[in-house]
């Protein structure tokens, strides 16, 4: 039996209702089910697509070509005309040809020696945040060179670039007109479309849907490109999507800026297995947490349990699954329950005969080895976040530079923390405002202050290229900021490899989340050269407005002309 569709701007969502209108309605094209009217409508839309690249390229390529040459044109000169004869389709009618010479044969000596290596490097003026890129390979760097250990490298990357998901503007363009005729011409809702499973994307599942991408759909001049469907997204779900763009450092003033912004979000935490069976839990702890402590609970306890909310249980659940292995005392802690019931709950969850002690480190993975080739702030071991500044000028080393974190945490010593939840506490919010203040006076005075900084040049050093300074500089000076891409952990690991390899490296350690690598993108600073003895600066982690920042100082008074050095520290030479 065959189903009637009609042209209709109702929504029709339901196939029935499309019945109840038969009367009323002239029918339209017969089809077997959903399924078929959509593939043919997506059919459609292919073939006019289709037929439409091939216009536009032909269009494209007249464009570039030369008009057509004229058959009465008259090549004035001899020699010009002899070239036409030769070359048939050559248009010289514009061309002013001085010299002709015959072509000769270069016989080349020796063969070209390889160009040497170099390092491109975008230039920047602030940080950007990367975060990893391990998880993917966007190719292999250094494939034509045998020394090389690829296989190595490979293992930092959970699979190629090229398996994970290609945008094709193309198709999604298609697609997305494909399910505008449908909805608009056909009363299709999108989760129909999608149920159908006939277009190769779907339209509403989740983060990847194309209506919650549609503003992606590229410049193409195609009218289908230009028509959008109304987006099925809900707009709570929309409005949400929206303010996560927004930086969510509260003292950030730039709109998605791609240093605090996600833009790939990072997979969530894998499950971890546990390790530990029961009685390893107490070889860890030294002192009991308190009187309900477990290693004072001994088996066989009857104590009176508390009740446990499901919702309690599924908290505890869930930090059992990330972190199965952590001690019942900082559970207790987490979970606010007596020590020897989170104990107990765990050995019913875990029961030990399902654990299986292990080495700690995964034999497949790579053992975790020293990271030889950062640099860092020497002082770095004493981080502290150091405390607004309030005096005037710029900042350096003795007028410490600007601050802390974001404001709402910040009191005016940039000591006490003031909790969001206080802040109907009107002295709490005025310190906060004033603290706002100070902070964004700091931060513009160490942003003015690297725009000032030092006039530098970049030349041959005395290792490969260094870094000159051009008008002397006075100790505690400011010299200039080591900017890069801010790379997480895995991704410093990956990167690691080829700059042990090629024996340049530009990852400087901030801490042990964040390394800054400053190979691909950064500014003059990461040609500083390294020396032990004598190094002429010194780099210094600082907290400026939520952000750490590297200020690049004066450590001597340092002579206009001078190439800057800094000491990277014991580990940075040491090999593998
Ligand atoms: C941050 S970069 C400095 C800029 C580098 N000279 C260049 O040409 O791009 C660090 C790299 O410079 C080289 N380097 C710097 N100081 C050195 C030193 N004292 N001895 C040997 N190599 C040094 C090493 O190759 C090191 O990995």
């Amino acid at each position: 039996m065959s189903t009637y569709y009609y042209a209709s701007k109702r929504r029709l969502g339901q196939l029935s209702d499309v019945e109840d209108l038969a009367a009323e309605r002239q029918p339209t094209p017969v089809h077997e089910n959903h399924a078929s009217l959509v593939r043919s409508v997506y059919q459609t839309v292919w073939n006019e697509f289709c037929e439409w690249c091939k216009q536009d390229f032909a269009n494209s390529m007249n464009d570039l070509g030369t008009p057509p040459v004229d058959a009465n044109t008259r090549v004035k000169d001899a020699e010009d005309s002899d070239i036409v004869g030769e070359l048939g389709q050559l248009n010289l009618q514009e061309r002013e040809l001085t010299t002709l010479t015959d072509p000769h044969t270069i016989i080349l000596e020796a063969p070209f020696e390889p160009p040497p290596s170099y390092d491109s490097c975008n230039p920047v003026s602030n940080n950007h945040f990367t975060g990893d890129d391990a998880s993917h390979m966007p190719f292999l760097p250094l494939a034509d060179d045998p020394s090389f250990d690829w296989k190595g490298y490979c293992v930092n990357y959970k699979y190629f670039a090229w398996q994970t998901k290609f945008f094709d503007s193309n198709l999604h363009a298609m697609v997305v007109e494909a399910a505008r005729r449908l909805h608009e011409q056909h009363g299709f809702s999108y989760s129909q479309i999608d149920d159908t499973g006939v277009l190769p994307l779907s339209l509403t599942a989740g983060e990847d849907g194309v209506l919650r991408t549609v503003r992606y759909q590229g410049s193409s001049d195609w009218a289908g490109a230009k028509s959008h469907p109304v987006p099925a997204v809900p707009v709570q779900a929309e409005f949400k999507e929206l303010v996560s763009q927004f930086c969510n450092s509260a003292s950030c003033m730039m709109g998605f800026c791609d240093q605090h912004v996600n833009w790939f979000p990072m997979p969530p935490p894998r499950p971890v297995s546990p390790r530990m069976q029961s009685s390893d839990l107490f070889s860890d702890i030294i002192s009991p947490c308190g009187d309900d402590c477990f290693i004072l609970r001994v088996p066989g306890n009857t104590a009176i349990e508390t009740e446990w909310t499901p919702n309690e249980i599924d908290t505890f659940n869930m930090i059992l699954d990330y972190s199965p292995d952590s001690s019942p005392c900082d559970l207790a802690t987490i979970c606010k329950k007596p020590c020897f019931e989170i104990f107990k709950r765990r050995r019913r969850t875990l029961p030990d005969d399902n654990i299986k002690r292990r080495p700690a480190e995964n034999s497949l993975k790579r053992p975790p080895r020293l990271k030889h080739t950062m640099f860092n702030d020497l002082n770095s071991a004493q981080f502290k976040p150091n405390a607004p500044c309030h005096h005037k000028g710029p900042c350096n080393l003795i007028a410490r530079g600007a601050v802390v974190a974001i404001p709402n945490y910040v009191d005016v010593d940039g000591q006490a923390a003031i909790a969001l939840g206080q802040k109907q506490d009107v002295p709490a919010v005025r310190n906060v405002v004033r603290a706002s203040k100070l902070i964004e006076n700091a931060t513009r005075s160490f942003v003015e202050s690297v725009k000032q900084a030092t006039a530098l040049e970049v030349k041959p050093g005395s290792w490969g290229v260094g870094l000159f300074l051009l008008e002397s500089a006075d100790p505690g000076e400011l010299i200039t900021e080591y900017v890069g891409e801010l790379v997480y952990e895995l991704t410093t690991e990956s990167r690691d490899d080829v700059s042990m390899h090629r024996q340049r490296n530009y990852l400087f350690n901030l801490n042990a989340t964040f390394a800054l690598d400053s190979e691909f993108i950064g500014n003059e600073s990461r040609y500083i050269n390294h020396s032990e003895d004598t190094p002429n600066c010194r780099a210094q982690v600082m907290m400026v407005n939520g952000d750490h920042r590297i200020g690049i100082y004066a450590q001597t008074h340092i002579e206009a002309g001078a190439e800057l050095f800094l000491n990277y520290g014991p580990e940075f030479f040491k090999a593998t």
